[in-house]
């Protein structure tokens, strides 16, 4: 039988708790989103394929607990990723304040050349806003990456912040990844159950 897609990225998110990792996720992989907050426990991925450049690319998307007693099994998780997209929350400058935290933790725990990817979520909250616009796009400069704000409550720029990172992964490895590169731990493993746990299941 044919191979269901081209290549297998695994991506990953990381940010504060609260400032919608998991809601992304699920509104890229399941185009849903609930106001219900259940803090992430550990790790747990979804999945979901999209044609990027005419290749079928198997996403592959890990989400880490935000809070700090979980951050020794999250960066157990960078290793093998691909890409991390960083979280901040528009409304909590706080979140904001500690992508630089975050982008240390990158530096000292994931592969060297790792694509980042820097999103302000909750850009449905206007009203709420405490992080400009071009406060984002100044630190995403001096980075050298991407930047977009997003509303997992709206939709607006997940699918195409998932895609542009995707991309970039794929003009990066020239197209020459194979399926199983960069293993991640638990690759695998093709279901996870819900949030809140950290079991998966064999698929
Ligand atoms: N208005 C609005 N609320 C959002 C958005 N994304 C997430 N939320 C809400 O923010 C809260 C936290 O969302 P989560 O996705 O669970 O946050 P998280 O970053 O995964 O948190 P941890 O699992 O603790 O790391 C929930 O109540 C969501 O409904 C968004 O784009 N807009």
């Amino acid at each position: 039988m044919a191979k269901a897609y081209d290549h297998l990225f695994k991506l990953l998110l990381i940010g504060d708790s609260g400032v919608g990792k998991t809601c992304l996720i699920i509104r890229f992989a399941e185009d849903n989103f609930n106001n219900t907050y259940i803090s992430t426990i550990g790790i747990d991925f979804k999945i979901r394929t999209v044609d990027i450049e005419g290749k079928k690319i198997k996403l592959q998307v890990w989400d880490t607990a935000g809070q700090e007693r979980f951050k020794t099994i999250t960066t157990a998780y960078y290793r093998g990723a691909m890409g991390i997209i960083l979280v901040y929350d528009i409304t909590d400058e706080k979140s904001f304040e500690n992508i630089q935290n975050w982008m240390k933790s990158i530096k000292e725990n994931a592969s060297a050349g790792v694509e980042r990817l820097l999103l302000g979520n909750k850009c449905d909250m206007e009203a709420k806003r405490k992080v400009q616009k071009e406060q984002a796009d100044k630190l995403a400069r001096e980075h050298g990456i991407r930047f977009f704000e997003t509303s997992a409550k709206s939709s607006m720029n997940v699918d195409e912040a998932f895609s542009s990172l995707a991309r970039d992964i794929l003009l990066k490895s020239g197209g020459r990844r194979s399926g199983n590169g960069n293993k991640p731990p638990s690759t695998d493993l093709k279901t996870c159950d819900k949030k809140n746990t950290n079991k998966c299941s064999l698929g």
